[in-house]
């Protein structure tokens, strides 16, 4: 899955450049035309001044003044009418090269994304500043108020609350307002108001969720996120499971593989460099009370037999072990016949409804678990599990839970991710 996400992030800039070249040559061809098109009006312009001459001397005579001789303009508007034609059959000839509504909208929400994935600057993105190139392709408050009402519909809400900040910044500097501090402070409140509510009643609490298994012991958690929810659950597996995991997952460990497209399988790459193991319910006592106590914390199910849940893997990170950004749902993206080449472990598992990891070792430095599009780190924390959704209700995949595993610095890393 990783490979699906770097493949599209070369193609969209592919795409991107590409598409601003088509633009400049597009540009290119309009002023061609344009030229064209005042060489062709300055020549009817004469025609119209020949006609209104004729007019004058005839129909327009001062002596004609209290008439209504229509003939001699009735007759010479076909004039006219020829102008109107050439200049709607020049619009219609362009009209479909000039980039439409949809197009701007496009173009706005790559610029949204750009600056969000490459975490640029949004103050040098305005000054027309490209990764310390000056392109000299400045906005005005406008175009900020735009990219911010487009972050904002997109549901970047964070990102919107800082286009508007620039845009809010821009207008007070500005000599010929392009939009009025009052515009841009209405959706600027409103997104500010939307982002502080969804990241709102971040907190730590603890619950038996009225489940008989988690009274004694009830469960501990830290919401780092609201929407969508990531959570911590701390202290969900003790010292003594966590050796038996490490015990019998270190005979099996092997390279971990991902998958490969290209290849149509599942392949060792340098997308994932951790070592895995899987082990299913029946395997061992260890893995069902994992799968038991999953059941308990989340409410869903880890029946692997009907593939409510994939086989338990653990995973061991060495140093500079890493995972590369990538979403848990998977097969919903592939095409049926890429399903089939699917891993016997990935097929079964179907789309990651959620995914939950223990982390069973502290890692020295490094290792933590990152949600790249929303901020948010978790660090391993022997004992801890980490918990998001990857769907939405409607099975549609959330693509803010994109995450990766940074490279361990010093030290090893452990996790269980059933
Ligand atoms: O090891 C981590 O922190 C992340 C692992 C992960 O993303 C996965 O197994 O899907
Ligand atoms: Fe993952």
């Amino acid at each position: 899955m990783s490979t699906t996400y770097v493949r599209n992030a070369n193609c969209d800039i592919f795409s991107s450049t590409s598409t601003l070249e088509s633009l400049m040559h597009l540009e290119r061809h309009m002023v061609a035309a344009m030229s064209e098109y005042v060489i062709n009006v300055e020549h009817r312009l004469g025609e119209i001044k020949h006609y209104l001459e004729e007019f004058s001397q005839t129909a327009g005579r001062p002596e004609y003044h209290n008439l209504f001789v229509t003939e001699d303009i009735i007759g010479n508007p076909l004039q006219a009418f020829q102008l109107i034609k050439q200049v709607e059959e020049l619009e219609e000839k362009y009209n479909s090269l000039i980039p439409s509504d949809e197009d701007l909208n496009g173009a706005a929400l790559a610029l949204v994304r750009l600056q969000d994935t490459y975490n640029l600057n949004i103050t040098d993105l305005a000054e027309g500043k490209l990764l310390g190139q000056h392109t000299y392709i400045a906005m005005n408050a406008r175009d900020c108020l735009f990219l911010g009402k487009h972050a904002f519909n997109n549901g970047y809400y964070g990102l919107a609350v800082e286009w508007m900040q620039e845009a809010l910044v821009r207008a007070h500097r500005e000599g010929n307002i392009t939009a009025s501090v009052d515009e841009i402070s209405t959706f600027y409140q409103m997104a500010l108001e939307i982002e502080v509510a969804a990241n709102a009643d971040l907190k730590c609490y603890i619950t038996n969720r009225g489940h008989p298994w988690l009274i004694l012991q009830p469960v501990k958690v830290e919401v780092l996120h609201k929407d969508p929810y990531i959570a911590v659950f701390h202290d969900l597996i003790t010292d003594n499971e966590i050796e038996k995991v490490k015990e019998i997952a270190a005979p099996f460990l092997e390279r971990a593989k991902v998958q490969n497209e290209v290849k149509r399988g599942s392949e060792v790459s340098d997308v994932r460099t951790s070592q895995t193991a899987w082990f299913s319910n029946e395997d061992y006592e260890i893995t069902r009370a994992l799968s038991r106590r999953i059941e308990a914390v989340t409410g869903l199910s880890t029946n692997m037999d009907n593939g409510d849940a994939e086989l338990q893997q653990v995973a061991n990170y060495g140093m500079g072990g890493h995972y590369t950004p990538h979403y848990d749902y998977l097969l919903k993206d592939m095409s049926e016949e890429e399903r089939t080449y699917a891993s016997e472990q990935e097929r079964q598992a179907g789309d990651r409804i959620a995914t939950l990891m223990f982390y069973l070792s502290d890692v020295k430095k490094g290792g933590s678990t990152v949600f790249t599009r929303l901020g948010v780190t978790i660090t391993p924390i022997k004992g801890s599990a980490a918990f998001w959704w990857n769907l939405r209700r409607n099975g549609e995949g959330i693509i803010d839970t994109m995450h990766g595993a940074c490279p361990v610095l010093m030290g090893e890393k452990w996790g269980v991710c059933p």
